[in-house]
């Protein structure tokens, strides 16, 4: 596995209008996107972008709200009522082959790679197999 960009850190919220104005007045974001459905994943998403300039070139703080009976994170926010940092997300260059490696290693990747918020293929891996960390691999967006 060669590490590659930190794409987003995933944190869920109760509330995403509450947490787009935690971000903006608290945090000083300014990049703040449209929040939208994604139905198939279970989530309500929106993307607050950090500061491109400097050398992490900028990443993204995705905010997640439950969407739906079956949101794979009413568990976590039953634990968590004010959310919290939930995911982190790195790009790979091959979905397939990271999958791959993963399993190799004797990793649990959580179902198939299916298309995520950023419109490429993403999978998860079990954070219990990844220090307590869930991770989300995400394959790099063609423009990037
Ligand atoms: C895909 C769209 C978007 C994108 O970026 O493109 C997203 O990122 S959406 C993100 C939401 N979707 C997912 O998280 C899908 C993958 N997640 C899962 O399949 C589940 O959440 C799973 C299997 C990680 C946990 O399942 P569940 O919530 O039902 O909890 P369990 O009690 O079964 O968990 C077992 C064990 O793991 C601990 N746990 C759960 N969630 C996390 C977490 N986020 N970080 C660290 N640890 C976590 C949980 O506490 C249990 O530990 P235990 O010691 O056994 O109590
Ligand atoms: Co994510």
């Amino acid at each position: 596995m060669k590490l590659g960009r930190l794409n987003h850190i995933g944190v869920v919220t109760p509330s995403i209008p509450d947490s787009i104005d935690h971000w903006r007045d608290v945090m000083g974001a300014t990049s703040i996107c449209e929040p939208f459905d994604l139905p198939a994943q279970g989530v309500k998403v929106c993307f607050v972008d950090t500061p491109a300039d400097g050398p992490t070139n900028g990443t993204q703080i995705e905010l997640i709200e439950p969407l739906g009976e079956d949101s794979p994170i009413h568990g976590f926010l039953a634990k968590n009522p004010l959310g919290g940092q939930h995911h982190i997300c790195f790009e790979v260059p091959d979905i397939h082959s990271a999958k791959s490696e993963f399993e190799a290693m004797g990793k649990r990747v959580l179902g198939e790679p299916r298309i995520g918020a950023h419109g490429t293929l993403i999978f998860f891996v079990h954070p219990k197999d990844m220090g307590g960390m869930l991770t989300e691999i995400m394959e790099t967006p063609k423009d990037h």
